[in-house]
């Protein structure tokens, strides 16, 4: 379980995220909400480790200092670091997951590879496994992110808006691909703006805006018309 105790996020003089108080429980689907600017990406790339927390009394999951389980850990970014014009393929790119902590002269082993194979076979994409990305579909390079992220196991997987760009079918494989997951035991944390869907979609929901965690729980109990009124600074 991912715990985090009074966590304040946000950048040097401008806290965005105040206080928050939270856990994400494993085989449970979390939905990350909040109006546009809310400090969900914000937020996202603090628990990941890429933003210090201003402060906090404790981040941590089973137990451990997040800090130390950064290897356990899956994030698929909002914005992909990658250059789709690049000449590389759905593979090179899965692959990477496997490789990034590799020294120079370290090559992928056989089970590197195998792994790539099969996280891009999860996410429905083995039969463009050697495609160039630059042929890919939006939702097919989001899939292959999601291969990416998912090619170490990770236990606590943390993605920044998965559906942003893909169509219908993309995404109803990127969800059949997480519910997996979460059968498997996974905790993931997902940022997603349509309401509906995390409705149908989420078992937990986050809420942020006005400079706070709003609500924290089950969907049903969180996403109320007064919270998303507060959440969009509306009367109720
Ligand atoms: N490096 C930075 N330094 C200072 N402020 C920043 C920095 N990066 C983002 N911000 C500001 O933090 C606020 C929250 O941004 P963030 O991307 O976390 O919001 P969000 O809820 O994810 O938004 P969206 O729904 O539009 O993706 C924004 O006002 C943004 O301008």
């Amino acid at each position: 379980m991912l715990r985090a105790t009074h966590l304040t996020a946000g950048y040097p003089r401008t806290p965005l995220l105040t206080d928050a108080t939270f856990a994400l429980t494993p085989d449970t689907i979390t939905g990350l909400v909040g109006a546009n600017g809310s400090g969900k990406s914000t937020l996202v790339r603090t628990l990941v480790g890429l933003l210090p927390p201003l402060s906090c009394e404790s981040l941590s999951f089973d137990g451990t200092d997040l800090a130390h389980f950064r290897h356990r850990l899956g994030y698929m970014p909002q914005h992909a670091d990658i250059d789709w014009e690049f000449p590389a393929t759905a593979f090179d790119v899965a692959l990477m997951g496997r490789t990034a902590g590799l020294r120079w002269w370290q090559w992928p082993s056989r089970t590197d590879k195998r792994a790539a194979r099969d996280a891009l076979a999860r996410t429905g994409m083995q039969e463009h496994l050697h495609l160039p990305i630059s042929a890919l579909s939006g939702g097919q390079r989001q899939r292959v992110l999601l291969a990416r992220t998912l090619v170490s196991d990770p236990e606590l997987i943390i993605l920044d808006e998965p559906f942003a760009g893909v169509d219908a079918a993309s995404q109803r494989a990127i969800m059949d691909v997480l519910h997996k997951l979460r059968a498997d035991g996974a905790t993931i944390l997902l940022v997603h703006h349509n309401l509906a869907e995390v409705a149908d979609f989420c078992d937990e929901v986050l809420m942020v805006g006005q400079g706070r965690l709003i609500a924290a729980g089950p969907t049903k109990q969180v996403l109320t018309e007064s919270a998303i009124a507060e959440m969009f600074c509306l009367p109720s």
